[in-house]
């Protein structure tokens, strides 16, 4: 008996998926080895930045009160008693109209208050002169204005970019905690695949969906087991999904979930998990995505049709491999933008289309031939237009909510 589906909304699978996600487990890392992980905890500086007053100028450092008066028909001068460059310290402690020749990032020496510019000074035979009067601490990069000691600069939960590193480098995390990444293993389904160096006999089609889901994780910086192509077979699905599921947090098939005679999905993830969270969602493409979970293991039966196992790679797998990951924001990107062309079909469910966006003038167009079935808007867009379920076309000029993958690099500098 064919077994009715509801669809739920799609913010519902979204939220389903999310709540059943959890991080994995910590571990340790190198800090060099950390980009791309999450910080599984706070970091906390060790120290304060700058560590000392400092210099953020080639000059001089004076006393400040000896400055006082100075304008260009008085010119005041000073002797300069030491020279020093950054990572040397001043023994000397300076007095009435004596200064010290300072290097950026050198510390400030004892009884100086103020730093002058070398280009504000005229060289003279035992030091310089100067035309303007400098205020107490003037010119200086004070002890602890960045952060103190015992501040919490990073939470556990942030991304580790670049930046990152050089937070870990500068307190000296050699070694950091970071949540483990989730293992992914990818099963394209279907017994009209053929792998890219196979011959394409009549009926056959290329398996193009298990390449696309493989890019996509590695985009992430997540590692694939590739189970290349499984024919629509009960046991030969079910030993496959089931044989990747023990070894992996991730299993990923794609095709066969749909009401075919040989769309075997649907049962096989009943039979392997407690909890099958949704088998329809009110969405297109990708109405058929079938997600299940046991034990922060997930099954995502993702469409075969290549446009909606993007979608759906992109709204529910994603946001679960951030959860694992550790992240704290796992939602995809949201922006609004105009259309810039008409798009005259109704939305019975809520629509997803493979897009164009032109961040600069935050306008968007779909990137090409948009069925389900399409392949090549994929590799054209850099976003998705968002069309609610229950409306009618949409016209150019309208605001719509878009889905951003990524940003492509502009063609010049703004300025
Ligand atoms: N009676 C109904 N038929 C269909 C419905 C429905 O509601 N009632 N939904 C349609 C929709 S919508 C979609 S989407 C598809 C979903 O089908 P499946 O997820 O079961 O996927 P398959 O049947 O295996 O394949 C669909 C399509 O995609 C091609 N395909 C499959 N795998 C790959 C791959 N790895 N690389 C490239 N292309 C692939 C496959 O050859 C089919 O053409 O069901 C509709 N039918
Ligand atoms: O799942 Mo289908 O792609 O909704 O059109
Ligand atoms: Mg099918």
């Amino acid at each position: 008996m064919l077994e009715k589906r509801t669809p739920i909304p799609v913010s519902e699978a979204i939220e389903k998926c999310i709540k059943n996600a959890k991080e994995k487990e910590v571990k340790d890392i190198n800090y060099l080895d950390s980009l791309n992980y999450v910080l599984a905890e706070d970091i906390i500086a060790t120290y304060d930045i700058p560590m000392f007053n400092k210099s953020p100028y080639d000059g001089f450092a004076i006393r400040s009160e000896a400055s006082a008066g100075a304008s260009g028909d008085n010119r005041v001068a000073f002797n300069v008693v030491d020279h020093i460059g950054a990572g040397s310290v001043s023994e000397k402690s300076l007095k009435n109209n004596e200064a010290v020749r300072i290097m950026t990032g050198a510390e400030i020496p004892a009884g100086a208050d103020a730093v002058v510019m070398l280009e504000q000074t005229v060289a003279t035979e035992d030091g310089f002169t100067l035309r303007k009067p400098f205020t107490s601490g003037e010119n200086i990069s004070f002890q602890g204005e960045e952060c103190k000691k015992g501040d919490t600069i990073l939470k556990r939960g942030t991304f580790i970019n670049a930046g990152v590193i050089a937070v870990l480098a500068t307190f000296s995390y050699a070694t950091v905690k970071v949540y483990q990444k989730p293992s992914v293993a990818i099963i394209a389904t279907g017994s009209e695949l053929i792998d890219i160096d196979e011959e394409l006999l009549p009926g056959k089609i290329r398996n193009s969906n298990g390449p696309m889901i493989m890019g996509l994780c590695k985009e992430m910086n997540i590692e694939v087991l590739n189970y290349h192509v499984k024919a629509d077979d009960y046991e030969t699905l079910f030993n496959a999904v089931r044989n990747a599921y023990q070894n992996h947090d991730i299993v990923i098939t794609t095709g066969g979930v749909s009401v075919g005679d040989f769309d075997y999905m649907p049962q096989i993830y009943k039979d392997l998990t407690t909890d099958v969270l949704f088998n329809k969602i009110a969405m297109r493409p990708g109405s058929v995505t079938t997600v299940a979970v046991k034990e922060n293991k997930f099954l995502f039966g993702l469409s075969g049709n290549p446009s909606a196992c993007y979608t759906g790679f992109e709204l529910y797998t994603r946001p679960v491999i951030r959860v694992m990951l550790g992240e704290r924001e796992v939602y995809p990107t949201f922006v609004k933008a105009k259309l810039s062309e008409d798009f005259t079909k109704a939305n019975p469910f809520t629509r997803f289309i493979r897009a164009d966006l032109d961040y600069r003038t935050m306008t968007v167009k779909p990137s090409g031939f948009n069925k389900s079935n399409a392949v090549i808007a994929i590799a054209t867009s850099n976003s998705m237009i968002i069309l609610p379920g229950g409306t009618r076309g949409f016209v150019a000029g309208d605001t719509v909510d878009v889905l951003v993958n990524r940003l492509s690099p502009s063609d010049g500098v703004p300025w």
